[in-house]
């Protein structure tokens, strides 16, 4: 079974995707974020590493989703989907005009290939935060290259997964308030998700 969690740049996806493979024995599938050679590049200068660094995230998510469905004993939970890459951030950087046309029709054609060779998660977490919590939660984190992260960029991010998942419907979805919802401190906001996720899982056999 595939479960996929999704969200904003410093939404909690990589705990909860921990806590979730703690609970259930699941196994956990990360973002290789230290191995990724665009990304402090990117964020230094969006315009010139836009396209370059989408192609990648489209190729580590791809092979994700293959090992994934091939492993069809055990319940892997992925962070971030490949739905958000270009819906969600390829979209909003050629919105910005940091992505050009050709690039853009490019990549698109790309992911609308590889998309027609996968199925959706059968299970989707999507972690809803406003932007002051991802700036606290990014800043905790401390990683150097986001230091720089505009508040713009994160607000225009956040329009688009909420216009995203009002149309989502590719699977189960679950969405957590993560403004209201300490999961990593509080162990009844965890354990109430858990039950959420219990009664979503329930309905999948
Ligand atoms: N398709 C993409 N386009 C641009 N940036 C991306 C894309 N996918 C991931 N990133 C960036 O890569 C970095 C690493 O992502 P990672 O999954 O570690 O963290 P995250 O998105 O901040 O998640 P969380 O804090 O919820 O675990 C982040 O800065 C994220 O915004």
């Amino acid at each position: 079974m595939h479960i996929a969690i999704a969200g904003n740049i410093g939404s909690g996806k990589t705990t909860l995707s921990g806590l979730l493979a703690k609970h259930y024995g699941w196994e956990a599938h990360y973002e290789e974020v230290d191995e990724n050679p665009y990304l402090a590049d990117f964020y230094e200068d969006m315009k010139r590493w836009s396209f370059n660094l989408q192609v990648y995230f489209l190729n580590s998510r791809f092979s994700q989703i293959v090992k994934i469905r091939q492993q069809t004993d055990k319940t892997v939970v992925q962070d971030r989907t490949i739905y958000e890459d270009a819906y969600i951030f390829a979209t909003n950087l050629y919105d910005m005009g940091l992505m050009s046309e050709r690039d853009f029709n490019n990549y698109l054609s790309l992911f609308e290939l590889m998309t027609s060779l996968i199925q959706p998660p059968d299970l989707l977490i999507y972690l809803r935060a406003s932007v002051p919590t991802l700036v606290r939660q990014i800043e905790l984190r401390g990683r150097p290259y986001e230091a720089g992260i505009r508040l713009d960029y994160l607000k225009r991010l956040n329009e688009r997964y909420e216009g995203w998942m009002m149309k989502y419907t590719g699977s189960n979805l679950l969405t957590v308030n993560v403004d209201d919802t300490d999961f990593i401190k509080d162990p009844m906001a965890l354990s109430s998700i858990f039950d959420k996720v219990d009664a979503k899982l329930h309905g999948l056999f």
